[in-house]
């Protein structure tokens, strides 16, 4: 489905990642971890086209990313932050990303399930956290995307809601469709992810499943196993 080959980029004098290579052959979640400024959204981004690697190529269905725009229409992206102008109404949003991207696009189940119908005539900058959250979900998960990207997602998220974005994230699964997930809470990655890409110092520090993990570092769970290989 995605292979990642020799992908490096610097910003500056800062090598953020080094030379990574691995390969995602089938749907499923995937979580890509790594402590604070270790790279992730860097590579997610480049993931996405918004952010030229310096050298490597990333292939899609066997085809070089570089430079398709028709490959960015298999992706759905939920970014760290989203930024949207505060005056836009919910359904404004809605509408104009709708429009943007040109594709079908069905927010009408989300919005039941994350209780958004009496937030459609409010202005964004009137969201509170929680629920602006809401509406990046809404906007991410409307389009019928086959990757989907999500850069700390549960954000601001409350318990109810969690569980709702948990069982949307694993019917999207489901479907054969591969989820890419950053997240620093290492409950969720745990309870979802089939398997995990960490990254450390600029390379790949370990590729498998969370059981994998556990068992190289001896650890109960994954938030030991992590705090294990960054503390030595
Ligand atoms: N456009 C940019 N210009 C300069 N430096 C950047 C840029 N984007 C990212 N960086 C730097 O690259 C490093 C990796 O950032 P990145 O956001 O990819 O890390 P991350 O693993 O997602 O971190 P976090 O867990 O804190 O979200 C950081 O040191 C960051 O400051």
């Amino acid at each position: 489905m995605i292979t990642v080959t020799n992908i490096r980029k610097s910003f500056g004098n800062l090598q953020v990642l080094k030379n990574l290579n691995f390969e995602i052959s089938k749907g499923g979640i995937v979580a890509i971890l790594g402590p604070n400024g270790s790279g992730k959204t860097t590579f997610l981004k480049i993931l996405l086209g918004m952010v030229i690697p310096d050298g490597g190529h990333i292939f899609y269905q066997q085809k070089d990313i570089a430079g398709s725009h028709a490959y960015r229409k298999h992706i759905g992206y939920l970014p760290q932050i989203a930024r949207f102008p505060d005056n836009l109404k919910v359904r404004e949003i809605l509408a104009m990303i709708t429009d943007i991207r040109n594709e079908p696009a069905s927010p009408e189940p989300l919005i039941e399930l994350f209780g958004m119908e009496k937030f459609m005539e409010k202005k964004l900058g009137d969201l509170s956290g929680g629920t602006r959250q809401k509406v990046n979900i809404v906007l991410t998960f409307m389009f019928d995307s086959p990757v989907i990207i999500l850069d700390e997602p549960t954000a601001g998220l409350d318990p109810v809601s969690l569980i709702r974005l948990k069982e949307l994230i694993n019917k999207e699964k489901s479907k054969g469709k591969l989820i890419l997930i950053t997240s620093h809470i290492m409950s969720l990655v745990e309870e979802l992810a089939d398997e995990v890409v960490f990254l450390l110092e600029g390379n790949i520090y370990f590729k498998g499943t969370v059981t994998d993990l556990k068992s190289k570092t001896d650890s109960v769970d994954l938030e030991h196993a992590i705090a294990r290989i960054l503390e030595p």
